[in-house]
């Protein structure tokens, strides 16, 4: 069983001219768990993970694996997998092809490629040229290639873009299994929606620069459910939420319930026998303290 070893950035910056793609940005991602390394569009991931593969040079600071550069490793490929945004593929090639090359190069067994098709879903479709893959297929094909050495660690940027819900789902619980078996799992994504249900810590970053990292529930998961609701009757359902003794705010679109979730409110509309134009459950309000972290307001 590959082991994990912690992801460590100290005091990394980046400038490309005049502009601080990254700033003195420290923080440590531990095995076993899986990070979300998240900031909105600009905010300084693709460079800051480019930095850790030792694509680009840091300005000053140091991204390691345990106090090891990429360029230092002795066993790269078996120690860190990579699935950096955009991987090309060239489209002629079958997938089992493509990694045969990789395999060969890097002196693994050819029957590694077999095995991370089979962990990735894709072995019915290995024999098809890469071409006609769909990109949900593509960022598979990319999975697969970090896994070609069974590393213990994996750094993967956006691997949720471009799937569909099933794609979305299937990955949540490969990322969840790659940690359970002790690898260290670092996922950039610029939506915290997209990965909330996957990460058990988040680093976050805003214009380069760090500004939150902790377990998720540091963000105050779980505190806010939020419901929706609205009638063409509104006055008899005010009166069905003030008797069962809901909290709610009355808004444009009908009834925001705090802290209730939707099948309760459908519940206490339908006992009350009032009809609902609309019943939809909202964000937990995660994503909200998301944006307001990087958008400079600090968590509330
Ligand atoms: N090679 C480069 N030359 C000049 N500026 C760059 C270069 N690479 C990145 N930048 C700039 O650095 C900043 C951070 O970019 P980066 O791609 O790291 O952000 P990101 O968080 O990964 O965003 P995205 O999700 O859009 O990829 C941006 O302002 C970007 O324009």
């Amino acid at each position: 069983m590959p082991s994990g070893v912690p992801i460590r950035f100290e005091g990394v910056s980046k400038h490309f001219g005049s502009v601080q793609a990254v700033n003195d940005l420290s923080f440590t991602v531990e095995p076993g768990r899986v990070t979300g390394f998240l900031g909105p569009n600009g905010a300084g991931k693709t460079t800051s993970l480019r930095m850790l593969l030792g694509l680009v040079r840091p300005t000053s600071g140091s991204a390691t694996f345990d106090g090891t550069a990429y360029r230092d490793l002795e066993r790269p490929l078996e120690t860190v997998g990579a699935a950096l945004e955009a991987a090309s593929f060239h489209p002629g090639r079958s997938a089992r092809n493509h990694l045969n090359v990789y395999a060969i190069a890097a002196g693994l067994s050819a029957t590694r490629v077999d095995r991370v098709l089979d962990q990735v879903g894709l072995t019915q479709y290995a024999d098809r040229r890469v071409g006609g893959y769909s990109l949900g297929m593509r960022q598979r094909l990319g999975l697969a290639n970090a896994l070609l050495g069974d590393p213990g660690v994996l750094v993967l940027d956006e691997p949720v873009n471009g799937l569909d819900p099933e794609g979305i789902r299937w990955i949540r619980g490969f990322l969840r299994e790659m940690a359970a078996e002790g690898r260290t799992v670092l996922v950039s994504s610029h939506l915290l929606s997209e990965v909330q249900q996957s990460v058990d810590d988040v680093v976050i970053l805003a214009k380069g620069r760090l500004v939150h990292r902790g377990p998720l529930t540091s963000l105050g998961a779980e505190s806010t459910v939020r419901t929706t609701v609205d009638s063409p009757d509104r006055a008899a359902l005010r009166a069905a939420l003030s008797e069962t003794g809901h909290r709610f705010e009355e808004t444009a679109e009908g009834f925001v319930v705090l802290d209730v979730g939707a099948t309760e409110v459908g519940r206490t509309a339908h006992l009350a026998r009032v009809p609902l134009s609309a019943l939809h459950a909202q964000q937990s309000g995660l994503e909200d303290r998301f944006l307001a972290l990087v958008n400079g307001e600090g968590l509330r």
